[in-house]
């Protein structure tokens, strides 16, 4: 992951205040993001701003994407009903580096009312920058596609 790349970003109104802040958090270390969505906290559906961010990850394979709502299930497993899309669902740093390190995950999912921003920013940060380490994750990633 290189920091010239965007990155796209989503979620819905119960994460709406943690991709503000996640967003000042780029605008601060100079990362390219395009935020797709809620633009507030009024109560909306998930999946109207998780499939933008899904659509981003499919088209630009060399992208990372974000996405947040309340317990993270909701828009992760929207986002995962895209055929390209590995999300996983994180809530510690450790996991964050897994998801990348073990399975390639190309976008992960906060749960915002779970984990406070200091740790939502360390778990992005984490995930943006290590490395699908591949050998025998790859074989097992090339198994996840089920072909329905
Ligand atoms: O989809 C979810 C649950 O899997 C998210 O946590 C939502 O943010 C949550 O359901 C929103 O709840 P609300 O009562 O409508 O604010």
């Amino acid at each position: 992951m290189t920091n010239s790349k965007v990155i796209p970003i989503g979620a819905d109104h119960a994460g709406f205040k943690l991709k503000e802040t996640i967003k000042k958090h780029f605008k601060e270390q100079g990362y390219s993001f395009k935020d797709y969505g809620t633009h507030s906290e009024d109560s909306i559906d998930y999946p109207d701003f998780g499939h933008p961010v899904a659509e981003h990850v499919s088209k630009d394979k060399e992208s990372l994407g974000i996405v947040i709502c309340g317990s993270g299930n909701g828009i992760n497993m929207t986002v995962n009903k895209h055929q390209d899309i590995r999300s996983a669902l994180c809530w510690n740093e450790d996991l964050a580096a897994l998801a990348r390190q073990h399975n390639d995950a190309n976008i992960i999912a906060l749960p915002a009312r779970f984990i406070d921003a200091t740790l939502a920013i360390k778990m992005v940060d984490k995930f943006l920058t290590t490395q699908f380490e591949g050998g025998r994750h790859q074989n097992r990633v090339n198994k996840i596609a089920c072909g329905d």
